[in-house]
This record gives C-alpha cells, structure tokens and sequence, in this order.
C-alpha cells in the first residue's frame, strides 16, 4: 500500500511541467526553422532567381516525403514499437541533418547557375531549389515525427491532470518559434545575408538535440517508477501493448476519419496561408516588407497566448466539438474578407490576422486532446501519426498549388526590382473554398460525439 503512494515523476507539478519546457524547446526550434524560410520568398526571388513555382515546391516539401515515402507512418509505427527516447532522439536528428542540407542549399548552391556533380537542374528544378527541397523534406520528416512524439510524451506526463493545458502550451511555445521565425527573417536576412536565419535555427535545433537527451533522463526514471507502482499494485504487465491490428481499430473509428478530415481542411488554410501572407500583406496591403513576416506571423503570437487559456477552459468545461466548429466558422470570414479585392485596408489586414490567431487557438486545443480521449495510450502514437500524415497531404498539395497558381493565373504586373507582382482574389478563395469544407467535418464530428460517446463535450480533469 505504501509502495502504491510513492510519488512518482509525473505526481509533482513541477517536474512534469520542468520536462514538458525541456521538449517544447525542441519543438519550438522545429517551428522557428519550419516557418523562417516563408516571409523570404521575395528575396529569395530576387537573390536566388526562384519563382513562386518554385517557392510553393520548397514549401510543400515539408510533407513530400511524408506523404509520397508514407514516413509519417514509419514514424508512427516506430513511435509505438521502440518508444518516445528514442524516436524523439531520431526526429531531433533529422531535424539538424535537413536544415543543415538547406542552408547549404541556399549557400554553396545559390543562384540559377550553382551546379551540383556537373548538373545545374534536377527533375526540372534549379539544383539549389531541389536540394534546399530535399533538405526541408528530411527536416519535415524529422519535425512531424517529433510533433507526434512530443504528443505521446504529454499523453504520458499528463493523463488525468491538466492534459489539454499541457498541449495548448506546449503548442503556444511552439509558436513562439514560428513568431521569431516570421519576425526574424526579413530583418535579419538583410543585415546578414539571406541564409543567416536559416543558419540561427541550425544552432536552435542542436538545442534541441540536448535538451531531449536531457528529458531522456527524466523519462527512463519515470518508466521505473511507473514499472515498480504497477508491481506494487499487482498489474505488472497489464498495460496495453502496441499490435498492427490497432491500425485496423483506428482506421475503422468514424471519429478518426472525421479529426483527420477536419486536421487537413482546417490546418490547410492556415500553414500554406501563412507561407504565402507576407507577400499577401506587402502587395495587397502596402505594409512595409521589415515587418510583413511580423504580421503573417501574429496568428501564432496569439496562439501563444490563446492556446493555453483555451486548453484549460476545455480541461475545465470541456467542449471541444462546439470549440472546433467555432473555429472554422471564423476561418471562413477571415479568408473571405481577405478574398474581396476592394478591401485593402492595412489595419484590416491585421485585424484579420488577429482573428485567425483566435481560430488558430480554438482548433488544436481541442483537436489534440480530443485525439488522447478517443484512443488509448497504446495506439496515440499511430493514431497521431495517421492523422499528421493525412494533414500533410494539404500541407503538400495546397502550397504546390497556390505557387503554380499565383504563377500561371495571378501575375499582374511587375516592381522596379523585376520581381512579380500578384493578385491574391484567387488564392484567397481557395483558402475560403477549404474553410468551407472544415466547418461541415466540424459538424459531423459534433454529431459523431453524441452518437458514439467520445466524451469530447466533456471535461478532462478528473477531479
Ligand atoms: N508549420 C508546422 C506544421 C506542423 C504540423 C503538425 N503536424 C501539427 O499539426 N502540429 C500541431 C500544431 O497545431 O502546430
């Protein structure tokens, strides 16, 4: 019975809340290096010769080998098998490796002529396009397969405490990395040359490295712990274990379909958006390129703060499915408005961010712990995973999209310096269009709740 009280890890606030700073570090580093690279795409127009064509295959590339090479769900599975140290550690790796291949990318091969083993053009793509794309693939494996690790890892710190404020934090630092990230890149590209911000999240990432063998540390104390409480209360043995039949579970479950769905829609409308809102905001907008990124950045900023605040009202008053129709009812407005040519005022296009801020907030609060709620622990880190990859098929396809379509369709003019001037209306109704969508899987998702009782109207605490 004394053995059955022993505090483990995870029972003092401190130390659960200590190791979930420790890896929301790494995934703050991951955001910083995923989004840097967007408010650039001028300069790397006019420094590099890239097209938009070319800005949207980069960005897209985040999830090619996601998506095309199924890594997400290699990930997933590995996640399951071997355990969070260790998939963590290799994410964080792959994380440096890619990075560091697309700093390369935008030194060693910059310009429309840099060569690579003699050849100045692969599949069609300028050399220095193709390997910063396959540099930004492998550290979108590494970053999507650490996002569903840091998942599982809050999953097990934070089961029946705060597990949606823990989320929502641990989302809010992460976007604190795609602040500084947008914020940092134009400012800092032209003081210290174009691939410095890259280079700035090359160093954060080795960071991160550290700090999960750090928490590393911590977690192999809490699975004695947790292994001598089972032994002590007699149910040594009885946790369930991963098993390839629970693919088939998930698969089966109307719910995951539907988190999946509504992941793809909503997040597609605001990842890519973002990508593309810097020039959004400097050509429809007038606002001045320094602080642009700022701008196409402030969803994030208001996650920050949002995300936590939202993450305990759902721990607390549950909610979550009212909570995600909500926020994609706020998308729709947001991209409308965006869509009408005639507005162009500065200060709307601000306000708007601020609003997509809020919906950006709502959503993933309770999206993720909605995901914990439907699926045990066993199977989180491939339920997590088969959704991530079912997102990355929009983080993929809409970018590629849009960058051909501002190219082919939207190009009505161009600036002193020689580079393109865009009308947006059409990819801004592509994002209105996808908004749409994510609003109806939000219903059906509120209707699966009641019929199926995942308890997502519920509260988490367990008081
Ligand atoms: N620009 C970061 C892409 C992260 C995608 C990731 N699969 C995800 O959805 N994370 C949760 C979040 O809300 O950021």
């Amino acid at each position: 019975m004394t053995e059955q009280l022993k505090l483990k890890l995870n029972d003092s606030k401190a130390t659960r809340w200590g190791a979930l700073v420790i890896v929301a570090f790494t995934m703050m580093a991951a955001y910083y290096v995923n989004d840097v690279v967007a408010p650039l795409k001028t300069m790397l127009e006019t420094d590099l010769a890239w097209s938009s064509t070319d800005f949207g295959f980069f960005t897209g590339g985040y999830s090619f080998l996601n998506v095309f090479f199924l890594m997400l769900i290699w990930g997933g599975l590995i996640l399951d098998r071997f355990g969070i140290r260790f998939t963590g550690k290799l994410a964080t790796i792959l994380m440096v490796g890619g990075t560091a291949l697309e700093y390369y990318a935008m030194t060693g091969l910059a310009g429309a002529d840099a060569t690579l083993f003699g050849v100045n053009e692969i599949f069609g793509y300028k050399t220095g396009v193709f390997v910063a794309f396959a540099g930004y693939s492998i550290f979108g494996v590494g970053a999507e397969v650490a996002g569903i690790t840091v998942s599982k890892i809050i999953a097990k710190w934070f089961r029946g405490k705060e597990l949606a404020t823990a989320m929502g934090v641990q989302v809010a630092l992460a976007r604190i990395g795609s602040q500084a990230g947008y914020a940092v890149a134009i400012p800092m590209a032209r003081a210290l040359g174009l691939p410095s911000p890259v280079l700035l999240g090359l160093i954060l990432l080795v960071g991160g490295l550290i700090a999960f063998f750090i928490f590393s540390v911590m977690d192999k104390k809490l699975d004695k712990q947790m292994e001598e409480a089972a032994i002590a209360a007699g149910t040594e043995g009885e946790e369930e274990k991963f098993s390839f039949k629970d693919v088939k579970n998930i698969l089966v479950n109307p719910g995951f379909w539907l988190i999946a769905l509504l992941c793809v829609l909503f997040y597609s409308c605001v990842f890519p958006f973002q990508k593309f809102a810097s020039e959004l905001m400097i050509i429809k907008y007038g606002i001045n390129e320094n602080v642009a990124g700022t701008f196409a950045g402030l969803p994030a900023l208001g996650a920050l703060i949002l995300t936590p605040v939202f993450g305990g009202f759902i721990d607390k008053r549950g909610k979550s499915a009212s909570i995600m129709i909500l926020g994609a009812a706020m998308l729709i407005g947001v991209h409308f408005i965006y869509a009408i040519p005639a507005i162009d005022y500065w200060l709307v296009a601000i306000a708007l961010m601020i609003i997509l801020g809020i919906a950006f907030s709502l959503v993933p609060s309770a999206m993720w712990p909605a995901v914990a709620k439907i699926f045990p622990v066993s199977q989180l880190g491939t339920a997590y995973a088969l959704i991530f990859f079912i997102q990355n098929i929009g983080l993929w396809g809409i970018p590629t999209l849009i960058g051909k379509v501002l190219d082919v369709y939207c190009i009505v003019g161009q600036k002193a310096d020689g580079t393109n001037m865009y009308d947006y209306t059409i990819p801004m109704c592509i994002f209105t269009g996808i908004a749409c969508l994510s609003l109806v899987v939000a219903f059906l998702l509120k209707r699966a709740d009641k019929k199926y009782g995942y308890q997502l109207e519920e509260p988490n605490i367990q008081e």
